[in-house]
């Protein structure tokens, strides 16, 4: 891919420069971050004074029951929603206090959602899907379509480059959506649930592209439900009542992926 110059704003730098600057912190950090929902007795403590350190490189699994604060908390390490308490830096900046612009700039050029249920745009075609983000974070379009043909081709998805989201199959879609996240070069990939409404062998495709992602040295969180999905991560953090339980270092994590693909349908 195209190296390009610096576009994180201050504090922040291209991925390879990043893993160098933050070579002494992690890249992506929470520190006593919390998050209320509601008011009175309706009130939910969503997330309870997380503390969390992700180096960069690392694939993060957050595990835990329905209810306990994962999709809140993937929320708020993103910059898609601010904590009530605490901080989030990402690449050595404070991002919980940015202003909305400033805030969705960084979004934009340095975080890549994947979501469970894809959030592709029905009405554009897996390539201009792709290619929005890089346009919207100031490419030329030229350059949006030269990233996006790559991506494409990475994902295994050369020859649907011209498909709509609905002449594709859940998985293709998926692989889609991991593309559009790859687009900007972020310095974290953050997917919640990426293989919840996906079957056993689009599951497969999709954990193969993060092992890949790992082997480059992307940093990943993934959100999941699935025991089996988060055994492929090297380290595993359990929620429960928006905190975590238990952080384990897999340090088979990665070799898991050969037992898990093995799964039967
Ligand atoms: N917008 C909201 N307003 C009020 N309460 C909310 C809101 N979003 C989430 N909650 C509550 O916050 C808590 C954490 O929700 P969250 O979606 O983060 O959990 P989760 O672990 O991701 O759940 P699941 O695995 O079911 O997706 C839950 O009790 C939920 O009901």
């Amino acid at each position: 891919m195209t190296t390009r110059g610096s576009r994180w704003g201050r504090g922040l730098s291209r991925r390879g420069d990043t893993r160098d600057q933050t070579a002494a912190g992690p890249v992506l950090r929470a520190v006593g971050l919390s998050r209320v929902y509601g008011e009175g007795e309706s009130t939910v403590l969503a997330v309870d004074g997380v503390d969390l350190d992700i180096p960069s490189g690392q694939t993060l699994a957050v595990t835990g029951p329905s209810g306990c604060g994962k999709s809140t908390l993937l929320h708020l390490l993103g910059g898609l929603d601010r904590p009530d308490e605490g901080e989030v830096w990402l690449g050595g900046q404070r991002i919980d206090l940015l202003g909305e612009r400033a805030l969705a700039r960084l979004r934009r050029r340095a975080v890549g959602f994947v979501h469970q249920d894809f959030h592709l745009m029905d009405e554009l075609t897996a390539a201009e899907n792709v290619e929005l983000p890089a346009l919207l974070a100031g490419d030329s379009p030229r350059t949006a379509r030269h990233h996006a043909a790559a991506l494409l081709d990475r994902v295994g998805l050369a020859d649907r480059d011209r498909h709509l989201p609905s002449e594709l199959s859940g998985g293709q879609r998926q692989r889609v959506a991991i593309a559009r996240a790859l687009v900007n070069e972020p310095l974290v990939v953050l997917a919640d649930e990426p293989t919840g409404n996906l079957d056993t062998a689009a599951t497969h495709d999709v954990l193969r592209l993060f092992a890949d992602l790992r082997a480059t040295g992307q940093t990943l969180v993934l959100v999941t439900h699935d025991e089996r999905v988060a055994a492929t991560a090297d380290r595993v953090v359990s929620l429960r009542d928006g905190a975590p339980t238990e952080d384990t270092p897999l340090a088979a994590g990665g070799s898991q992926l050969g037992a898990l693909l093995g799964w039967e349908g």
